[in-house]
C-alpha cells in the first residue's frame, strides 16, 4: 500500500499509538496518552509498548500479532493492581507498522448485556416482515446505546437514501421517510463502510487529538479513532447530532444500507454494546435479505402459478388469442402493469390499456434493431428513453419487453405496460444546499419534489418472472402452432387418400356396376396369363352378354336397363368364388375370369351363371333376362387377345343359337 497521509486527527475516547513493525517502539501517540492512562512521556527517552502495558502483556501483543495482519481478539487489561480502570486494546498491521488502539471500558454488567442481546437476537429472529424487523432493530440499538434517534437509512439503485425505519427521539426530529440524495453518500464513504462496518463519533465537537510526535507516514484509515472529515462533521451538525454511531448493512450486492444512531449531546457506546449492535445489526441484515429472498421465490412461485396454467394449456394447445384472453388480467396484476400486448408474426394481441397497433408495430421495430440481446428490455420513462421517446404513446410510462425466441430467426415479443406513477419525494438535503448547511428539521415545502414522467420501476425480480414467462410463452405458442401444423396435415393426409381411392375407383372400376372395369379385368387376365405360363395352372375365361338388350332399353326406358345391368354384375359378383373376377367389357358385354378352372369347372360355372340370370327378376320388368355365355379355356401360347378373341366367337355362337345358351370356344387349329 503507498504511503498516503491521512487526517491525522483523533478522537478523544481512546489512546492510539504507532509502533514500529516489531512492536516494541512506540513510534507516535495520541495527545491524550497521559490522560486517559495515565503514562508520563519520558522527557528525551524513548517510550516503548512494555511502559504502556507492562513487559508481559506487550510480550503477548508481539506474539499473537506474529505472522498475523491483526491480533485475533482485543485484549483487556488494567493498568495496575490498585486501580480498577479496565482497558481494552486492539493491534494490528498498517504497512511497515503497527497500530494500537486502547479505550477505558466502563463496568457494564456484561451478563446482562449478553442476556439482553440474546432475547433481542431471538425477536429478530421470529420476524415476518422487513418493517417489522427494523423497527425492532432501531428499538432495540436505542435501548442498548442509548442514542436519542436510531434510524435505517435503505440505499435505492441511484444510492439515494430513504429511510425506512426510525426510533425517535425527545431531542432530534424524526426523519422517518426522508429522502437524502446519492451525494450525501459518495462512492469512497460507501467504499470505506464496505471496509469498516462501524463509525463511532463520540463528539462532534470535541477538540480533535494529535499524534505526538507527529507522524505523517502513519496511516490511520482503519483507525476506529480517526476524528470525522470536517465535511462529516458539517453534516452531523445539519442532522443536529453531536454524537453519532453508524453500521453498514451490508447486502448480497453492496451496501444494503446505513443505521445511523445519532444524539444531541455527546455520547459515548462501549466495545462490548458496539459488538452487540453489530451483532444485532448483522443478524438483523441476514432475517431481512432471508425475508427478501423469501418474498421474491413467493412472488416467483405466483408467477410460475401462472405458467402452470399455460402449461396445462400444452396438452391442449390454446391460440395465442386464447392465451392471453384468458391470462391477461393475471399477468398484468403479477406484474403490476395495466396493459400487456403479445406481438407474434407481425401482429398484436392486446389486453388492457396498451398503445395503438402502430405504436406497438414502430416500437417492436426499434425493439428488433436496437435491443440483439435475448433478455428483457425495460425502461420507466418511456417518453425519455431514445428508444420509445418519439414513439406515440401517451397513456404509457413504462415498459418492459421480453423477447421470445420462436425460431433461430424470429423473435415474438410479450409487452407490459405501466401507466406513470405520480410520487411526492421529501428529500431531507438537497445537494446544492450542502455549501450553506440548514438545520434539519420537518421537511420545507421547497423539499418537497413530484416525481413525474415516470412508471413504477420493474424490480429485478419481475424482470426475472418475465423471461421466466417468456419461456412458458414461447413453449405454448409453439405446441400451439404445432398442433395446428399437424391438424393441418392430418386434414391434407385424409384429402390426399379420398382423392386416391376415388382415383383408384376411376381407374379400375365401372362407375355403374361397380365391378372391374375393362381396364382391370384386363389387367388381371394378363396377371394369369402369366402365372399359368409359369405354373401351366389352367384358367377360364366367361364372356357373356345380356340377349335382347336393346329391345328392353327401348320398351322400358334407359335407367331399366341400367338397372338390369346393376342386378345382374351384383347377382353374378355373388355367385362366384374368392378367386373369381367379375369385369364389365363394354356395354352389355361381361368377363368372369376363373382362375384354377379346367374346361369341365368352366362350362359348369357358365351354366350355373345363365340359369340363376334366367330366374333374375327385375322391378318394373316383366320379361326375363337372359345372358350367351362364350367359355374359353387357357391354351398354351393364348394372349389375352386370342384368348377373349375365342370367348367371343363362342359367345357368338350361343347368341346365333338361340340366346340363353353356352358355347364351349373352339380349340383352336394351329398352336397360337
Ligand atoms: N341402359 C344401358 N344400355 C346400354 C349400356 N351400354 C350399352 N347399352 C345398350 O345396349 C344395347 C345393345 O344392343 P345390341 O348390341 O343391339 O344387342 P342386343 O339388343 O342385346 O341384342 P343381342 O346382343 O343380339 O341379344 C344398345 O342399345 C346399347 O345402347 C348401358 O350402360 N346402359
Amino acid at each position: 500500500m503507498s504511503k498516503k497521509q491521512y487526517h491525522p486527527l483523533l478522537q478523544s475516547f481512546g489512546v492510539l499509538l504507532v509502533l514500529d513493525a516489531d512492536s516494541r517502539c512506540i513510534q507516535a501517540a495520541s495527545t491524550n496518552l497521559t490522560h486517559l492512562i495515565g503514562v508520563e512521556r519520558p522527557e528525551n527517552g524513548q517510550l516503548s509498548l512494555a511502559c504502556v502495558l507492562g513487559k508481559r502483556l506487550s510480550q503477548r501483543v508481539r506474539r499473537e500479532l506474529r505472522g498475523h495482519q491483526r491480533l485475533p481478539s482485543p485484549l483487556t487489561f488494567m493498568r495496575s493492581k490498585h486501580s480498577n480502570v479496565r482497558f481494552q486494546l486492539h493491534a494490528y498491521r498498517v504497512d511497515e507498522q503497527v497500530v494500537v488502539e486502547i479505550e477505558p471500558l466502563k463496568a457494564l454488567g456484561k451478563r446482562r448485556l449478553l442476556g439482553t442481546v440474546n432475547e433481542r437476537l431471538m425477536h429478530l429472529a421470529e420476524a415476518t416482515h422487513q418493517e417489522e424487523l427494523l423497527d425492532y432493530l432501531v428499538n432495540a440499538i436505542q435501548q442498548l446505546t442509548g442514542h436519542d434517534r436510531v434510524t435505517v437509512c435503505h440505499f435505492d439503485s441511484d444510492w439515494h437514501g430513504l429511510m425506512v425505519a426510525e426510533a425517535p427521539g425527545k431531542e432530534l426530529p424524526s426523519l422517518l421517510g426522508q429522502r437524502f440524495p446519492a451525494s450525501d453518500f459518495p462512492a469512497p464513504l460507501r467504499q470505506s463502510y464496505e471496509n469498516y462496518p462501524m463509525r463511532l463519533v463520540e463528539d462532534v465537537n470535541a477538540p480533535p487529538e494529535t499524534l505526538a510526535p507527529p507522524c505523517p507516514t502513519a496511516n490511520l484509515s482503519g483507525s476506529f479513532l480517526r476524528a470525522p472529515a470536517p465535511e462529516r462533521q458539517r453534516y452531523l451538525k445539519r442532522l443536529g447530532a453531536r454524537g453519532a454511531l453508524s453500521l453498514a448493512m451490508q447486502g448480497d450486492s453492496g451496501l444494503w444500507g446505513l443505521v445511523f444512531c445519532h444524539s444531541a449531546t455527546p455520547h459515548s457506546v462501549e466495545p462490548p454494546v458496539r459488538d452487540a449492535v453489530r451483532t444485532l445489526v448483522q443478524m438483523a441484515t441476514q432475517r431481512m435479505l432471508l425475508l427478501r429472498a423469501r418474498q421474491e421465490a413467493r412472488y416467483l412461485q405466483r408467477v410460475q402459478d401462472s405458467l402452470v396454467l399455460s402449461a396445462g394449456a400444452r396438452s391442449e394447445p390454446q391460440n395465442p388469442q386464447q392465451l392471453l384472453h384468458e391470462q391477461a388480467a393475471t399477468w398484468m396484476k403479477l406484474f403490476r402493469a395495466h396493459g400487456v400486448v403479445l406481438w407474434l408474426n407481425g401482429g398484436a394481441y392486446q389486453a388492457g390499456v396498451t398503445p395503438t397497433p402502430e405504436a406497438i408495430s414502430q416500437f417492436v421495430l426499434r425493439l428488433e434493431r436496437a435491443h440483439v440481446h435475448s433478455g428483457p428490455w425495460c425502461t420507466r420513462e418511456l417518453a425519455k428513453d431514445p428508444l420509445t421517446c418519439s414513439l406515440a404513446m401517451p397513456e404509457q410510462c413504462g415498459a418492459l419487453a421480453v423477447p421470445l425466441l420462436m425460431n433461430s430467426t424470429q423473435r415474438a415479443w410479450l409487452l407490459f405496460f405501466r401507466p406513470e406513477q405520480v410520487e411526492t419525494l421529501y428529500w431531507a438535503m438537497q445537494p446544492a444546499t450542502e455549501q450553506q448547511p440548514t438545520a434539519i428539521a420537518v421537511p420545507s415545502v421547497a423539499w418537497h419534489e413530484e416525481v413525474m414522467g415516470k412508471s413504477e420501476a420493474w424490480q429485478w425480480v419481475e424482470r426475472l418472472a418475465a423471461v421466466d414467462l417468456g419461456e412458458d410463452l414461447t413453449l405454448a405458442i409453439s405446441a400451439y402452432e404445432i398442433s395446428s401444423l399437424n391438424m393441418h396435415l392430418e386434414r391434407e393426409r385424409k384429402a390426399l387418400a379420398e382423392a386416391n381411392q376415388r382415383l383408384e375407383q376411376l381407374a379400375h372400376f365401372d362407375p355403374l356396376t361397380k365391378v372391374w372395369n375393362r381396364y382391370r379385368i384386363e389387367e388381371a387376365i394378363n396377371a394369369e396369363l402369366v402365372a399359368a405360363k409359369r405354373y401351366a395352372a389352367a384358367f377360364a375365361l366367361l364372356l357373356f352378354d345380356v340377349d335382347n338388350f336393346k329391345q328392353i332399353n327401348d320398351t322400358h326406358g334407359h335407367s331399366v336397363g341400367d338397372d338390369v345391368l346393376v342386378a345382374l354384375a351384383r347377382l353374378v359378383e355373388s355367385s362366384l368364388r374368392g378367386c373369381d373376377h367379375l369385369g364389365r367389357w363394354g356395354g352389355e358385354e361381361f368377363i368372369v375370369l376363373a382362375t384354377h378352372s379346367d374346361i369341365n369347372a368352366a362350362l359348369g360355372l357358365a351354366e350355373r351363371l345363365r340359369s340363376l340370370v334366367a330366374e333374375l327378376h327385375i322391378e318394373g320388368l316383366k320379361q326375363t333376362v337372359t345372358v350367351s355365355i362364350g367359355v374359353a379355356v387357357w391354351q398354351p401360347g393364348d394372349s389375352c387377345k386370342t384368348i377373349i378373341s375365342r370367348a367371343d366367337d363362342a359367345m357368338y355362337r350361343a347368341k346365333h343359337g338361340g340366346r340363353n345358351r353356352v358355347e364351349m370356344a373352339l380349340e383352336p387349329e394351329v398352336p397360337i
